[in-house]
């Protein structure tokens, strides 16, 4: 929507959700959502919303806690890239972190599942129409190459 001032504005409330790509021997882990939520059945990566008062890195080590068990030093969350797209009545901006050690091993504590997933496997896998373009800044590093 743009204003008379000319100023773009977005109508749509802000949803703000960090979410981890946490990488292992050339594959990342994603976990299906479960029943009764938005997006039920798709494969996402970890993570959640940013509460009030809490800053991003602080939140994804918070939901990697709640969701899988494991836990995380923030400064090890380097952040990777990220999504700004429309989500129902809101609009959806997704910070995807880069994870390469943590302590724990991950178990689905809120998913239905949890996949180790190689490039093919997860280019398989129905996945929320936001992190798609994500597939594509992963690629190089599940094949181990530096980015
Ligand atoms: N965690 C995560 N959420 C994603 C991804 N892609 C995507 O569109 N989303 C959306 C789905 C949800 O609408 C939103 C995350 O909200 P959520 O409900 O899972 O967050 P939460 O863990 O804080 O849940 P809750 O406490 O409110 O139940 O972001 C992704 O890769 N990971």
């Amino acid at each position: 929507m743009i204003s008379e001032s000319g100023v773009v504005r977005e109508a749509r409330p802000m949803l703000l959700v960090v979410a981890a790509a946490m990488i292992k021997g050339g594959r990342v882990l994603v976990q299906q959502r479960p029943e009764g939520t938005a997006l039920a059945g798709l494969w996402e990566f970890p993570g959640g919303k940013i509460e009030p008062g809490e800053t991003p890195e602080a939140a994804l080590a918070r939901e990697l806690d709640e969701e899988l068990g494991v836990t995380v030093d923030p400064a090890a969350l380097v952040p990777l890239t990220f999504a700004s797209a429309p989500l129902a009545d809101r609009h959806l901006v997704l910070l995807l972190y880069r994870l390469d050690r943590w302590e724990g091993v991950p178990e689905a504590r809120h998913a239905s599942a949890l996949a180790w997933a190689d490039m093919a496997a997860l280019r398989r896998l129905p996945m929320p129409p936001a992190d798609l373009p994500f597939l594509e800044v992963l690629a190089p590093l599940l094949r181990g190459e530096a980015v």
